[in-house]
């Protein structure tokens, strides 16, 4: 998928400008960004839904506008309209039936994964199992592309495992998906790049493994004898070090490593490192000026 100044203004509104991002077959690519930065207006415009103001987009190789290519897209609508007294399940199948490419029992193996219920009418679905409903019309025919606008909002996190694990499944198969959210943590279990979008512009595209090396991580060593503070203080990347006796708690911008090393020297009888909170790093994006982050040949 491939996009070169792609924009889209609604009369004088600014939805996206000038979008210029590569995503390559096999990724799984987040696409964050707070409500109204421009996510489902690029969704919209990559599945040709609406066109654009200028610039040019590529799905599979093809022009957007290539009716052939919608066969080969699973697509996740941010705002599902399901209505009506026909249950869930024959839905299902009729999209099926109509588009073709779908496995038997492909149905009920999703459903069962997602503990959809497909025998409820479509008008009486809760907002958990009509987002399941969505997810399964996007995955059963499985698609070489997938496009997911919010996947995960309204499941329980049990479900979300699942749905992230059917999304490694489909990178396995060599297929390629992109997910929005406004969540960085929804994502970044299993995306491996991020783009970030504010105010309708990409303002970074990030490496999930790089943002996890620069992640700050808070850590606490104890060890069996006091320690003296000048051992670690001034250790590069290490700050707010704190020793009380024989502990000692500190953070860390990125490699873990000049501490380690440090500590090292002494008896480590325990240690306590938190998950790298990669929302830290990503919260500065938004409080950042607009562009300064932007970075070429996304
Ligand atoms: N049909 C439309 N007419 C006019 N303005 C629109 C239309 N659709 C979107 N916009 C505007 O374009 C901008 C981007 O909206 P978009 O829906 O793409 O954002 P988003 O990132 O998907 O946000 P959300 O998470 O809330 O869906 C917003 O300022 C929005 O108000």
């Amino acid at each position: 998928m491939e996009t070169e100044g792609l924009t889209k203004f609604y009369g004088t509104r600014r939805g996206l400008e000038d979008l210029t991002l590569e995503i390559r077959q096999g990724e799984v690519f987040g696409y964050l960004g707070p409500n109204g930065a421009g996510k489902t207006t690029t969704i919209r415009l990559l599945l040709d839904v609406i066109r654009p103001t200028s610039g040019r987009a590529t799905v599979l190789g093809a022009d957007t506008r290539d009716p052939r290519v919608r066969a080969r897209i699973g697509y996740l609508p941010g705002e599902l309209a399901l209505e009506g007294r026909e249950r869930a399940r024959d839905y299902l199948q009729f999209l099926a039936d109509v588009r073709g490419g779908v496995s038997r029992g492909r149905i009920d193996e999703l459903a069962e994964r997602l503990d959809a219920d497909l025998s409820i009418r479509m008008g009486e679905l809760s907002k958990g199992n009509k987002q399941k409903v969505g997810l399964i019309q996007a995955f059963m025919h499985e698609p070489e592309l997938l496009i997911l606008d919010e996947p995960t909002s309204g499941l329980d996190p049990l479900v979300q495992q699942e749905f992230l694990a059917m999304v490694r499944e489909a990178r396995t198969a060599g297929h390629t998906i992109l997910m929005s959210s406004h969540v960085l943590a929804e994502v970044e279990h299993v995306a491996d790049r991020v783009g970030i979008v504010r105010a309708g512009r990409l303002v970074a595209v990030e490496d999930i493994a790089a943002l996890r090396e620069r992640a700050v991580r808070h850590v606490e060593l104890h060890f069996d004898a006091p320690v003296p503070k000048e051992s670690f203080e001034g250790l590069p990347g290490v700050r707010d070090v704190v020793v009380r006796g024989a502990s000692l708690r500190c953070t860390i911008d990125g490699r873990p490593d000049a501490l380690i090393k440090a500590a090292a020297r002494y008896t480590v009888v325990h240690m306590v490192s938190a998950e790298p909170d990669l929302e830290e790093i990503f919260l500065t994006y938004y409080s950042e000026e607009e562009g300064r982050h932007a970075h070429a040949g996304a």
